[in-house]
């Protein structure tokens, strides 16, 4: 076994860990209730025979079997619907707290689709079995159960009925092989149609303007994923039902060699009617456990997708949900020899860096450069999102201690270029709230806003509006560090000026430090510093001097 099967299956036995107590318990309640079946089978037989009116003994083993078996089966299906409803809710949660702590190099790696997927068909993939589960239970306790009689009844009887059972084995364990090969591709089919969901709704726009675009989205991509995924499924169910109806044929071959034996075996009737009877019965059973395979299949598929994912994300810093004390920054925060590498699988990428900077306290400091240049780069690699490839981050001098990255980052409010627009707030106690209404009326949206239970009432706005409901998250977190990546560039020419001029230097008069991603060159005067970044270095550093004020004029 390879390190990475190693750690999947690991991953999984942790993942399903929890669950045995309400496994274990279901699964012996429902074999309960199918030996109770076998042995009732056993009593008809014998009863039917024994040519003497019923006693109450008789009577009351009937009751007692009967409900044993009804019991058992519905204590066994109520347990495993709880296991799988409990295992649906705690895998979604388990794998999104890792996805939560997962550094964010490593999460944009992973395409959002593909999460997706994990989070929602192979979870409810693996439920699904689980549901499946309590048949099994019962139905593999029916079949052991009635080979037991068959063998108490007759050793020939039970050596016919184990070639007939092996053989329906041979062929189910056949047609789940092909299965599982075809699955693995019906996951990545799944994958590919999550992908063109998203781009049906994100895309919406695009794929009304192009007839192209819309007819390669529809008739090549989604519909060649969902005609794939329809065309196996329908291969492996036809498989499956080939491999049901000749496993449950072969009980039929089974019961007319005994009819046609009955007389060169020498068997007594009773023997034979039994044989019979529990022959018949345990086709039922079979099948059941034949019809489960796939399921059984596409579960250990969908278990493998959900460990692989929990464990690429194993090793991560967990200090998210820790909640370390905050840190403290008095004076200034380095970047010290700081760079940041995406290259990956030997493919050269852009590298950032080696980059050397102070940031101090309370100064304003725009970050211009091309497109391309790494102005975000750098600001992830500030703000604690990306974890440096070489060098090392200072705050007042000291370097950031191991496992502190949750606590520096709580330093920061930023509004990115492609900022998630929440739409409640995360604190809503009444001065938060009169400040947020505050905000609104600042940013002239509160016509269109309001703050109703903790949240804005509309964020169905214009560019523009919505980015200045991000900007009122920002400020209502009050950091000691403020970050903009280009905000301004959405705004009219009237609030772009307000932004440069009045907003930022209000914040700048409460004590922020501002760091501001810019084009707007009227503008870089009202910085305290403008760097410049070019390729991936700091190629230009201009410290601004105010103005003198001018005196008054004299008359
Ligand atoms: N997730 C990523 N994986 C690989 N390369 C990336 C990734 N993100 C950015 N890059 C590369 O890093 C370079 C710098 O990107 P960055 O977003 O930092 O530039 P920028 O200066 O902010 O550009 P813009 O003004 O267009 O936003 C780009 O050339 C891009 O190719």
């Amino acid at each position: 076994m390879t390190d990475q099967s190693m750690n999947i299956y690991r991953e999984s036995l942790r993942l399903l860990r929890p669950f045995w107590p309400i496994t274990l318990a279901a699964t012996i309640v429902g074999a309960i209730g199918g030996i109770a079946t076998a042995w009732l089978l056993a009593e008809i037989n014998r009863d039917l025979h024994s040519g003497q009116a019923l006693t109450w003994q008789s009577i009351l083993r009937f009751l007692t079997l009967c409900l044993l078996s009804t019991l058992g089966s519905a204590f066994a299906g109520i347990g495993n619907s709880i296991l799988g409803q409990r295992l649906i809710g705690a895998l979604r949660k388990d794998i999104s707290a890792r996805i939560l702590a997962a550094p964010l190099a490593e999460l944009e790696q992973q395409r959002s689709y593909r999460l997706m997927a994990v989070l929602t068909s192979d979870v409810d993939t693996v439920s699904a079995a689980t549901f499946a589960l309590s048949g099994y239970g019962v139905s593999l306790a029916i079949v052991i159960a009635s080979f037991v009689y068959l063998l108490h009844l007759s050793a020939l009887i039970f050596a016919l009925a184990a070639v007939v059972t092996g053989l329906g084995v041979v062929i189910n364990i056949l047609a789940r092989r092909a299965w599982q090969r075809d699955y693995e591709h019906v996951r990545t089919a799944t994958d590919d149609l999550q992908k063109q969901f998203r781009a049906l709704t994100e895309g919406a726009k695009e794929l009304r303007l192009s007839r192209a675009r819309r007819s390669r989205v529809h008739d090549l991509l989604l519909s060649g994923a969902a005609d794939r995924i329809t065309k196996l499924k329908t291969r492996a169910m036809g498989l499956f039902w080939i491999a049901d109806t000749a496993s449950s044929g072969l009980f039929f071959v089974a019961v007319g060699i005994l009819l046609l034996a009955q007389n060169s075996l020498h068997l007594e009737p009773a023997v034979i009617s039994g044989a019979v009877l529990v022959l018949l019965y345990a086709r039922g059973p079979v099948g059941q456990i034949a019809n489960g395979l796939p399921t059984m299949s596409q579960a250990q598929v969908s278990l493998r997708r959900i460990a692989t994912l929990s464990a690429d994300f194993a090793d991560q810093d967990r200090e998210i949900h820790r909640r370390l004390p905050s840190l403290a920054f008095d004076h200034d925060i380095t970047l010290r020899g700081v760079r940041y590498d995406f290259t990956s699988d030997g493919a050269t990428g852009f590298v950032l860096g080696p980059i050397d900077l102070t940031i101090h306290r309370g100064e304003t400091m725009f970050l211009i450069g091309g497109n391309g240049s790494g102005k975000t780069t750098l600001i992830k690699l500030l703000l604690g999102l990306y974890r440096p490839t070489a060098g090392s981050i200072l705050v007042d001098g000291t370097p950031l201690p191991a496992g502190a990255e949750d606590a520096y980052r709580q330093l920061f409010s930023a509004v990115f270029s492609d900022y998630f627009l929440f739409d409640d707030l995360t604190v809503a106690d009444k001065a938060s709230v009169a400040q947020a209404n505050d905000w609104l009326d600042r940013l002239e949206i509160s016509h269109k806003v309001t703050i109703r239970d903790g949240q804005f009432s509309t964020t169905d706005l214009s560019t523009g509006q919505r980015k200045r409901l991000a900007l009122i998250h920002a400020y209502l977190e009050d950091r000691p560090i403020m970050m903009f990546d280009e905000w301004a560039a959405d705004q009219d020419p009237t609030f772009r000026r307000i932004f440069y001029t009045e907003i930022l230097a209000e914040l700048k008069a409460q004590g922020k430090t501002l760091i501001v991603i810019s084009h707007d060159d009227r503008y870089f005067h009202l910085a305290d510093r403008v760097l410049k970044l070019d390729s991936g270095l700091i190629v230009d550093e201009t410290t601004i001097v105010p103005a003198p004020a001018t005196a008054p004029e004299m008359r």
